[in-house]
């Protein structure tokens, strides 16, 4: 196995390792990708200030997302089919998560169910609900995260209608694949994946979303999506299932300060600022250039998250620093899960921690809290000047 010390690393692997269709569901961004790569590069357009000669002994990264103790300020996102990246790949990545000390979010797309990483799992997760048509069945839902102690609902808004994701259509997307010739083709390749997958036959053939009783074949995802997910959902439907929920709620896929100032109207605990990993509305802004928009709008009312293009602890750094009080990473995750199951979701989460601490330290801070404005150089021109 080779050394590895970056998520680029494990992407590397994680490419050779998975079928392109589900590699491409995770790479691919909707329409041109502008969102998707702005998300990453906006990161990069942020600098450091290197500090010198201040005592770094003691450091520590943990903190608090939505009153939970966390070793750092990073959530696993929520990612659907995460159980065709790796077999069982909820479990996965949700007891990596555990033993690392950070939040794992189970998405409502999932292949493993509620009850199912409950089963594997010591501490409460997080489940992500997307509001479906069917009133009876997002009850149900919600009554089985509250059921398996989920401690926060993470409502996703900004998926009613599925973005276009080129790769996606071309590629037929469905759970388990289609079997066409070039599919085939492709799978005759990833021997390694597949003997994995059928040793968990009950799941891959089984229950296909996991939490959708009766789905047993997710085949044309985005028909699944067209038909099932609720187009009508309205902020009175938000404030609603904050009241049937009654535990924390997390709204995500805010990135208009407007919004924003919503999301605080109907009582939510925090917000996380996305744009669904540049998946759905693509020319949106990316998600670190609009944070400070909706810092400045809320940020001292309601506790705001981000993610979109985290691939090091050094953007982790960068989102904190410029005021978010948590992170999320989907793909770098995923890289991991594909490459190397729980150990690889293990290792991405080692890198970015390593990357977070020495950032820290060579910034000149040691906690968490100490992470301020002043140790960035943003251009002045980074929010744009947008009309
Ligand atoms: C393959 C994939 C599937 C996703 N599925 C979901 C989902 O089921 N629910 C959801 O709220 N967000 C979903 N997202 C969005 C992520 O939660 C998160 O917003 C995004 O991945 C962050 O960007 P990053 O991948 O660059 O870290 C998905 C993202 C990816 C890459």
């Amino acid at each position: 196995m080779p050394v590895i010390t970056t998520i680029e690393d494990l992407h590397r692997i994680y490419r050779r390792r998975v079928p392109k269709m589900f590699y491409d569901y995770c790479e691919t961004g909707s329409w041109t990708e502008q969102t998707f790569r702005d998300n990453s590069s906006d990161f990069a357009k942020i600098r450091l200030r290197q500090r010198v000669a201040v005592d770094m002994e003691g450091r520590s990264t943990a903190t608090r997302m939505i009153g939970q103790d966390v070793a750092m300020p990073v959530a696993l996102a929520p990612v659907g089919l995460t159980g065709m990246q790796a077999a069982d790949g909820e479990i996965k990545a949700a007891r990596a998560a555990e033993k690392f000390g950070v939040p794992f979010t189970l998405s409502t797309m999932s292949i493993c169910s509620i009850e199912d990483v409950a089963a594997h799992t010591e501490k409460p997760f997080w489940f992500q609900l997307y509001v479906m048509r069917d009133q009876d069945y997002l009850a149900n839902l919600i009554e089985r995260a509250r059921a398996a102690n989920c401690s926060a609902l993470v409502l996703t808004l900004d998926l009613q209608i599925l973005g276009q994701r080129h790769k996606d259509l071309k590629n037929g997307l469905s759970a388990p694949p289609k079997m066409t010739l070039p599919t085939m083709a492709n799978l005759a390749t990833k021997w390694g994946w597949g003997l994995e997958m059928l040793q968990t036959k009950r799941r891959f053939f089984g229950n296909i979303i996991g939490h959708a009783k009766g789905v047993t074949d997710a085949s044309s995802l985005v028909d699944w999506t067209a038909g099932n997910f609720d187009p009508r959902l309205d902020w009175s439907q938000v404030k609603k299932l904050k009241e049937d929920w009654g535990g924390k709620l997390i709204l995500k896929g805010i990135l208009d300060a407007e919004d924003a100032r919503r999301a605080l109207d109907v009582g939510a605990d925090a917000i996380v600022v996305s744009n669904h990993g540049g998946r759905q509305l693509d020319g949106a802004l990316s998600s670190i250039r609009a944070l400070p928009s909706i810092l400045r709008a809320v940020g001292d009312q309601i506790e705001v998250h981000v993610d979109g293009g985290i691939r090091s602890g050094q953007d982790v750094l960068k989102a904190v620093a410029l005021g978010a009080k948590g992170t999320y990473i989907g793909r770098a995750f995923i890289y991991g899960l594909g490459a190397m199951g729980e150990a690889g979701v293990t290792r991405a989460l080692e890198v970015i921690h390593k990357e977070l601490d020495t950032t820290m330290a060579l910034c000149g801070r040691k906690t968490i809290a100490g992470l301020d404005r002043d140790i960035l150089l943003v251009p002045k021109d980074f929010e744009g000047d947008w009309v």
